[in-house]
């Protein structure tokens, strides 16, 4: 295959530069070596182009072009500069991830990536790959130096014609994909940028698929790129049901009510609105719209409801992609395919995502433990095993979706994704029989899935598979180990995220001290944990368990939100919801709550609401005045930033009058507190005090304040009577639907609560679970699996007040399979 220009400059560049990389390389892969292997592949897997896309090696070359333009634009370097000043570019010919501010996810810094960030080769060709439903986005990730979300992002909007179509700024979009891409925690072990990288991948595939593809508008198409990219923009690494539990102020803002994709649509809006890529205003409406839609459609918890929609149109045929509304729910269904596609990766890949989504699971678990909260029965990793979480979730979650798909879709790509989803639930059902069978459970662990590997293909070259995305380490972790390939593989079992962040640690260093899962993990209930491979290392010292936690601790590494200054934060408040009343503001959405702010639920409930509560109920004179504010335009840069701080200044002075007023303890000076050390919320309540020169405003908006203002003793009570409820309603919801009959056997030991033997169904509960018979449970939708398994199994051993006895024989969590329906 033909390499572009810039390629050519490149590869010849390192090779006279390094010919030592070049030599190191060659035993693994080099660009060429890898591209002949991918291409190797074979056609099961190329997906049909619509020829108004096709993606060529022109494509990639004016890829080159636009991302030419960023360097020349950030003064980076410029291929066309004149000779004389081409010296400078020696050495410092960067592509454009070389002016990432975050450190790759699955690299440490401690010890870099073989891959050297400057050689672009196998970036370029893991590009060409992301037509493949192979794609690895790990690899990627790999390979771009920690920038995959942005690099596969700008390739495909210029692959697609997006850049030229809608004349937009290659480096404000470049600034967008950038933004988006730190919206994105890299230190959750699933819900990172990765993710969002593979899902956007996913969605790619499938909106070339011709059946969709040739009646997409392109402002679809960039709705559905945007939407992929921000799906999961600000996760905080925790389910939905912790907010709620721990009154988050997400959960009391959105009422409950898909907190995290309202959180993160509202994250990935304010990014494209701030990026200022889209000029039309029409067109700006009409793509937040759609964008607000699709990323809505992702609640996991709405599946069942925008299936049963599906469903009925396949049914009836009654399908019309001409029609806008068909269209758009096609696109909502491709876009949660493509969410929950890792079961349908090929199995190294999809395993891999498989043990990051459960060991964020276990995070939380791990959190709530510490937090002596109910912990969610998915989330105990003392309790639950990989094994059945993935076969639950991959019968009552994927598999339904997955089918209807290839029910619409019917082609070469819904066959093989079936077909991998076939393949590797089986994987995780023998996994799991094998618990059963012997009573142990089984540590799947990223070297399990290296010894797979090389098991099963000694002798292809190793760059061919999920490895690429495991960096070498140079640091040697112990000695005596036998020589090889198969022992260089195996020095990286450990996920790379905690080695990163015990390193981090270690050394003292902030940023790991301030990650959730640094602080949240603690060592697996299993034979070999990650920490324990660790700390045979010797690269971690032993985590107290009983170390506090601290909301200090568990806050992120530094995000957008704190990288928000009040000059920022006044851009960010020109975004009206409808032109009305509401503000798009970027904030922190972690960390958890920790147990002392817990016992204190007011408090945090006063503080966490105000902030977002004022904008439903900012009186219409201040929003006037601050039109008119707006409309009357600073002059200069220079009197804007004094203008602001000023108004900083004065409202900090109105808040110390007002609690010297009340009596109330004056704030700390914050002055020379490390930004991040503030309480949570802080930042960004500083950030808006330009906004709240009104005394009554402030008075409502500080954290330390009693509830005094009426609006908020209302809402409050209100927030507190509906989250009292679900506890109860689930019980409600499970106990109807619970047909199980009594416990078999002779012992006269009380029934097990309804939910709990819910429970057991799943093959989740080992060893533990009371009464319950097998044979008349079946958890059928992906809502009661959900429901079930994201219930809290402390919560209801309390309710219950349920014994649990140990000796229950493994046949009890066999239960019947619901009406076999048709294997693809
Ligand atoms: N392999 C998996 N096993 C268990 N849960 C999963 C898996 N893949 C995705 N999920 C869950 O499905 C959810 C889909 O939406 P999110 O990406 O927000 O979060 C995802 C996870 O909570
Ligand atoms: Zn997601």
């Amino acid at each position: 295959m033909q390499r572009c220009k810039i390629c050519n400059m490149v590869v010849e560049f390192v090779n006279k530069s390094f010919p030592c990389i070049k030599k190191r390389r060659s035993s693994s892969s080099s660009s060429s070596d890898l591209e002949s292997i991918y291409n190797d592949l074979g056609d099961q897997d190329t997906l049909k182009l619509d020829d108004r896309f096709s993606f060529s090696d022109d494509s990639l070359y004016n890829m080159h072009r636009d991302a030419r333009v960023i360097l020349v634009t950030e003064a980076v370097v410029s291929t066309d500069l004149p000779p004389q000043h081409k010296h400078r570019c020696t050495g410092k010919f960067r592509s454009f991830h070389k002016r990432r501010k975050r450190a790759p996810l699955h690299a440490s810094s401690a010890a870099p990536a073989e891959v050297d960030t400057q050689y672009m080769g196998q970036g370029q060709c893991m590009l060409r790959l992301s037509l493949k439903w192979r794609f690895n986005a790990f690899a990627l990730e790999n390979f771009t130096g920690g920038r995959a979300l942005p690099v596969l992002c700008l390739h495909l909007f210029h692959a697609y014609g997006l850049i030229s179509y809608f004349n937009l700024d290659t480096v404000k979009l470049w600034k967008l994909f950038s933004t988006m891409e730190a919206g994105y925690h890299n230190t959750n072990p699933y819900h990172n940028s990765v993710h969002a990288a593979d899902v956007t991948q996913a969605m790619h595939c499938f909106l070339q698929q011709a059946k969709i593809m040739r009646h997409l508008e392109p402002l679809e198409i960039m709705a559905c790129l945007i939407g992929a990219m921000g799906h999961d923009m600000e996760h905080p690494g925790v389910s939905q049901h912790f907010l709620i539990a721990t009154d988050n102020y997400l959960a009391q803002f959105y009422e409950n009510k898909s907190v995290l994709e309202n959180h993160h649509w509202r994250a990935a809006n304010s990014c494209l609105i701030e990026s200022g890529v889209i000029e039309s205003p029409e067109h700006c409406k009409e793509l937040q719209l759609q964008i607000k839609s699709l990323i809505m459609a992702t609640d996991i918890t709405r599946q069942d409801e925008f299936l049963d929609r599906f469903r009925t149109y396949l049914d009836t045929n009654s399908l019309d992609m001409a029609n806008k509304e068909h269209r758009h729910l096609v696109l909502q269904i491709a876009l949660k395919c493509a969410d929950i596609s890792n079961p349908c990766r090929p199995w190294d890949i999809s395993k891999m995502w498989s043990l990051r989504v459960c060991e964020e699971f276990f995070r939380q678990g791990d959190c709530e433990r510490r937090m002596k909260i109910p912990i969610t029965s998915l989330c105990d990793r003392f309790i639950v095993t990989i094994p059945a979480i993935q076969a639950g979730f991959f019968k009552f979650v994927a598999k339904p979706l997955m089918r209807e798909w290839h029910r619409y879709l019917q082609n070469d790509l819904s066959t093989l994704m079936i077909k991998n989803l076939t393949y590797n639930q089986k994987q995780w059902e023998n996994m799991l029989a094998l618990e059963l069978s012997k009573g142990i459970k089984i540590n799947v662990t990223d070297s399990d899935l290296l010894d797979d590997y090389l098991d099963s293909c000694s002798d292809k070259d190793v760059s061919e598979s999920s490895e690429l995305l495991l960096p070498i380490r140079k640091t040697s972790l112990k000695k005596n180990k036998p020589s090889g390939l198969k022992q260089k593989l195996r020095r990286l079992s450990a996920p790379l995220h905690a080695l990163q962040d015990s390193l981090f640690k270690s050394k003292g260093n902030d940023r790991a001290s301030t990650s959730p899962a640094a602080h949240g993990a603690t060592p697996l209930g299993s034979l070999q944990s990650i920490h324990s491979l660790l700390h045979e290392y010797g690269l971690v010292k032993h985590m107290d368990a009983e170390e506090k936690l601290s909301a200090q601790k568990l806050l992120p590494k530094t995000s957008i939100a704190s990288l928000t200054t009040p000059a920022q934060a006044s851009r960010l408040r020109t975004v009206f919801k409808n032109g009305g009343s509401w503000r798009l503001v970027r904030q922190q959405s972690f960390p958890p709550l920790d147990s002392s702010r817990i016992s204190s639920r007011f408090s945090r409930s006063l503080c966490a609401s105000a902030d977002d509560a004022i904008y439903a109920q900012r009186d219409k004179d201040v929003l006037q005045t601050e039109k008119i504010k707006r409309k009357t335009k600073i002059e200069t840069k220079e009197e804007k930033v004094d203008a602001i701080s000023n108004k900083i200044r004065e409202s900090t002075e109105i808040r110390r009058v007002q609690k010297k007023d009340l009596n109330l303890p004056l704030e700390k000076s914050t002055q020379g507190l490390r930004r991040d050390s503030l309480p949570v919320g802080t930042q960004f309540r500083d950030n808006l005090s330009q906004f709240k020169l009104n005394a009554t405003d402030e008075m409502r908006r500080r954290k330390s304040m009693p509830t005094v203002t009426v609006p908020y003793a209302l809402k409050e009570k209100k927030i507190r009577e509906v989250t009292a409820a679900i506890p109860e309603l689930l019980r409600r919801t499970l106990s109807v639907k619970d047909n199980w009959s009594r416990r078999r056997g002779s012992a006269p030991a009380p029934e097990a609560s309804s939910e709990f033997r819910g429970l057991a169904s799943l093959n989740a509960l080992r060893h533990s679970v009371n009464g319950g018979c097998p044979k008349l449970c079946s958890i059928i939708t992906c809502q009661q699996w959900l429901a079930t398994a994201t219930n809290n199994v402390q919560e209801r051993t309390f309710q219950h007040d349920t014994p649990r006895r140990g000796s229950l024989p493994a046949e009890v969590f066999l239960h019947t399979e619901p009406k076999k329906s048709k294997e693809y």
